[in-house]
């Protein structure tokens, strides 16, 4: 098999290839986390690597450009929707948002790269997690990521701090920055979150709460998406111990008699169920890395799950998990919306009402690809504490989270474990809930009047079920969203806060007039009321559905990332976050894919 290897240089391969070879490793999932995996794990010429992926590799140069971040393309998703939200009034069809395409989120995502702040990682080592306290995950966060510091003369006029100690040495392979331009009134604003008490922070990639300035993932020369196929597949795939076949989807984990791992079966995606399945062998270790929506679906289908959902879909039960496809969080998103009547020129409005601005901007773009078109999503926010939005009564509402009858709030479908273990969870976010160095809200801000407000830290939980009438159909997203009255009324103190952001003596230089969701909704009552009309569910922030944590508490996996039960089988990949950390996911995805990478190398090392 050599030489079949040694024919394949651009390591694209046909499924023939795949079938025939037996790999040291399997990627199940070839999106962010898979091709972080991938690259470390071929770093050793001697271990073959196969990485199978439902997508395809996008080669349109306009996804790797700044203004890819706002402009989601269906082809590069899922196509599915959420089941009716009973805790937004029964609304349903809400998008559910998942990659399809290699490099996964990280080819279509935002490109906004911050990190959550130290107490969200030290809470997933407090769940029984040794080794993944904030402390312990840095060095991973430094192995994927530097910071290339742009134009000295934005950094300054906007007061831009960072501290390169967060950071890791120039060859790492995601590159962040910041981009050449900012709007005039971001200025206004971020006086005036001074002005309502945010407190603002020398360096948001370590002390992730309150007021600070994050980069994009964005190269800083050529000013391109830096994602996982920048960084870690394109200079890589040339080697030939790795293989990656695109197009497929891995259809079930084969198991031998003693319920280790040795291989998948996989097809032609969007082929019908049956129809020229094959199959690919593995000596060492298959590890999943599908995604929080399909790494549960794919456990599932191999018979690792709540047993009573296998039973109905007609599964053998080859081990009872309940926590595969349960745990599901997400960050649910209010918002408002504020016109700014003595708005400064220019103004992200400007690039549609302004000819002459916009005729500079494109000028600056197509001529060095600087000026406003370099801006992704904004890089700047609040990451606001609950005792700074509920000044008056954030005690009482973390007395009412410790006293919930839980079982009432948890989907009926979760067993006496998961419910253990959603009460240290509950009990660690009511505790740092009390806490100004934890992130209730995120408020991101880039000059706009409009602002959006997630919840970083739901107390509501979802699931991701089989759809037991068609196994290989899309499962059955339930978020769950605003189930605890909790949810709600914390993003309503939200909008109270944004108010008084809004009447800080700095923002009075814009004029700011209230539109959404309007001055005649004042009570806590009345704003829950209409954010169960207006929120959604997700901010493409899906995860946590094959969690790290003790198995009698749910869990799917142990500390070393492998899957409970069987041998041979691990996940390294966002559905393995016990707890959504206050921050996208993406860059803690890297953290956790580069440790993945060292405790599969090292436990297979020896053989
Ligand atoms: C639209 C969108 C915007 C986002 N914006 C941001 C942002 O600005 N900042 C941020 O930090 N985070 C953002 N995120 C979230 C972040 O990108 C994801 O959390 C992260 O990329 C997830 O990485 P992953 O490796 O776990 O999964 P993914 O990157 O989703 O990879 C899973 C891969 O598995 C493949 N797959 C699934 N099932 C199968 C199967 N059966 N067989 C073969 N292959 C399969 C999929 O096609 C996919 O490529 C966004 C996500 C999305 C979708």
């Amino acid at each position: 098999y050599t030489d079949a290897l040694s024919e394949l240089h651009a390591r694209t391969i046909s499924p023939s290839v795949a079938s025939s070879t037996t790999y040291d490793y399997i990627i199940v999932g070839g999106g962010q986390a898979g091709l972080v995996i991938a690259n470390r794990l071929t770093e050793d010429a001697s271990k073959t690597v196969l990485v199978v992926e439902h997508g395809y590799l996008d080669t349109n140069p306009a996804q790797e450009d700044p203004s890819s971040a706002t402009a989601y393309k269906q082809h590069l998703l899922y196509n599915l929707t959420s089941t009716p939200q009973t805790g937004l009034n029964g609304r349903s069809g809400l998008t559910v948002f998942a990659a399809a395409v290699v490099g996964g989120g990280s080819t279509i995502n935002g490109m906004m790269l911050d990190r959550g702040a130290p107490e969200d990682y030290d809470n997933w080592s407090k769940l029984g997690n040794p080794g993944w306290s904030f402390k312990k995950l840095l060095p991973y966060f430094k192995k994927a990521t530097h910071l290339a510091l742009p134009d000295p003369a934005i950094l300054k006029e906007f007061n831009i701090t960072w501290d390169l100690s967060a950071y890791g040495s120039k060859d790492t392979p995601i590159e962040v920055s910041y981009p050449s331009y900012q709007y005039p009134a971001v200025k206004v604003q971020y006086q005036g979150m001074i002005e309502a008490g945010v407190q603002p922070q020398k360096e948001g990639a370590l002390n992730a709460y309150a007021l600070f300035w994050f980069p994009g993932a964005l190269t800083k020369k050529e000013v391109k998406r830096s994602y996982a196929v920048s960084g870690y597949y394109r200079p890589v795939a040339d080697r030939k111990n790795l293989h990656l076949l695109t197009g497929y989807r891995v259809n079930e984990i084969l198991f031998n008699r003693f319920k280790r791992a040795t291989g998948i079966t996989f097809q032609a995606r969007d082929t019908p169920a049956g129809e020229n399945v094959q199959t690919a062998k593995a000596k060492r270790e298959i590890v999943l890395t599908s995604g929080f929506l399909h790494t549960p679906q794919i456990l599932q289908r191999s018979g690792i799950g709540p047993a009573a959902l296998l039973r109905e879909a007609n599964i053998p039960v080859l081990v009872d998990l309940p926590g595969v496809g349960a745990n599901l969080q997400d960050h649910a998103v209010g918002s408002t919306n504020f016109q700014f009547n003595t708005d400064i020129i220019p103004n992200p409005g400007s690039l549609t009402s302004n000819e002459t601005f916009k005729a500079w901007a494109d000028e600056l773009w197509a001529t060095n690809r600087t000026g406003p078109r370099s801006i992704t999503v904004g890089n700047v926010g609040s990451w606001l504490p609950l005792p700074l939005l509920a000044q008056d009564d954030y005690k009482s509402i973390v007395a009412t989270i410790k006293s919930q009858n839980v079982s009432e709030l948890l989907p009926s479908t979760y067993d006496k474990t998961l419910i253990a273990g959603y009460k240290i969870q509950r009990n660690l976010i009511a505790s740092s809930y009390s806490r100004n160095t934890f992130g209730a809200i995120e408020l991101p801000f880039s000059g706009r009047g409009s602002s959006s407000l997630s919840l970083e830290h739901p107390l509501s939980r979802g699931t991701i079920r089989l759809n037991t009438t068609d196994i290989y159909a899309e499962p059955l997203v339930d978020y769950n969203t605003f189930v605890n009255p909790i949810d709600p009324l914390v993003i309503a103190k939200s909008v109270k806060f944004v108010r008084k952001w809004q009447s800080t003596p700095a923002m009075q230089q814009l004029s700011p007039v209230e539109v959404a969701p309007g001055a005649d909704l004042q009570t806590d009552e009345q704003l829950v009321a209409s954010l169960r009309d207006s929120a959604g569910p997700t901010t493409a922030h899906g995860c946590c559905t094959a969690a790290m944590s003790p198995r009698l508490h749910g869990g799917v996996v142990d500390e070393k990332l492998r899957v409970y039960g069987v041998s041979g089988l691990s996940i390294g990949d966002v559905s393995t976050i016990p707890l959504i950390p206050g921050s996208h996911t993406c860059s803690t995805v890297y953290a956790i894919a580069e440790h993945a990478a060292e405790l599969i190398k090292k436990r297979t090392a020896g053989w």
